[in-house]
């Protein structure tokens, strides 16, 4: 391979998946080079998980499609039991044997995974602080733990072994927020010390902002926008205009909606609101003055992706 070309990682190629009558994924193409993290966002039912469990090889394209990671077709056994040795899959809520306990329960998945000599004990001693997991609790069956405990196991046992690729749907949903915290940063570590290919599907979009390089967006099962996260923030700004009084936010928003339509404008709590979409915001400061709305401070910011969000599936 010539020294400037990425190694892909994973590269899916034309996938369709259809259940019953339904279209549920449509011409699915994107690849992952090594050392991507890649957010998957988009709606309730757009196809995210879908997606992951025919990467998992849970799933199979249907009626057609290719999916390879590490170079291996994840819908042939024999190549795909090669991806799960080197890569790790959080697929919906963790199945964890409910009459075992945290502990027998990664035990049991590690050895499955790497076979029966594998140290796990070390592994969960070194893992377990980030997610916040005491011995006396991994010592408990699995059926008295909580969902948010469930989570932080099944989530535990992904890292396990240094995977090179990470494939997560949804991985902080019912973490608290120290939990969230400690293990982004342990993505963040696991990436600068090993490189590794990280995909994560997620509805908190703060959460995607502050950990992937691209960002990938789909709606009804088609992918809308690939794009690098840096330029897709950079390249747009948001204006927030703060008023002295309250009554003008309406006014403004009414004013601003039907004089200039090209504009988007949302209100927001502190008597101001925040405008899209604009080169200058001179004109909307004069329109304003004009009508004896009182500005009292304009403020710059990068868009967020929350931001963005709303942009691309909210107008
Ligand atoms: N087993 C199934 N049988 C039939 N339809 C299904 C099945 N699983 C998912 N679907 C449908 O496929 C579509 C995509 O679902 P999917 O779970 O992939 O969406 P998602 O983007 O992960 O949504 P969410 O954000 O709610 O998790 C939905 O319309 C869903 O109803």
């Amino acid at each position: 391979m010539a020294e400037n070309q990425v190694e892909m990682i994973i590269k899916v190629t034309d996938v369709y998946k259809k259940i019953g009558n339904s279209q549920i994924l449509k011409e699915i193409n994107f690849s992952i080079g090594k050392g991507e993290i890649v957010g998957l966002v988009g709606p309730n039912g757009a196809g995210k998980s879908t997606l992951m469990k025919i990467l998992a090889g849970l799933w199979a394209p249907k009626p057609k499609g290719e999916c390879y990671i590490l170079g291996c077709d994840v819908t042939k056994e024999k190549e795909r039991i090669e991806v799960l040795r080197r890569a790790s899959f959080f697929i919906e809520t963790p199945a964890l044997y409910s009459k075992l306990s945290g502990y027998d329960n990664i035990e049991l998945y590690s050895k499955l995974k790497y076979g029966s000599t594998f140290n796990v004990k070390d592994e969960i001693n070194r893992l377990a602080p980030f997610f916040e997991l005491e011995n006396n609790m991994l010592k408990r069956k699995a059926k008295a733990y909580s969902l948010g405990t469930k989570q932080k196991v099944g989530l535990l046992q992904m890292f396990i072994g240094n995977p090179e690729v990470l494939i997560l749907d949804e991985p902080f949903n019912g973490l608290d927020p120290t939990v969230t915290i400690k293990v982004k940063e342990l993505l963040k570590t696991r990436w600068r010390e090993n490189n590794i290919t990280v995909l994560i599907s997620s509805h908190i979009l703060s959460d995607i902002e502050e950990l992937c390089s691209r960002i990938i967006f789909i709606k009804n099962g088609s992918i809308i926008l690939d794009k690098n996260k840096e330029e897709l923030l950079k390249s747009n700004t948001v204006v927030i205009f703060h008023f002295t009084e309250k009554e003008h936010v309406d006014l403004a928003c009414r004013l601003i909606k039907e004089k200039l339509p090209h504009v988007s404008v949302e209100t927001q709590f502190n008597n101001s609101i925040k405008i899209h979409n604009i080169s200058s915001y001179e004109d909307i400061f004069n329109l304003l003055q004009n009508e004896g709305i009182k500005v009292r401070d304009i403020e710059e910011q990068r868009m967020s992706l929350v931001d963005f969000y709303k942009q691309l599936y909210l107008q």
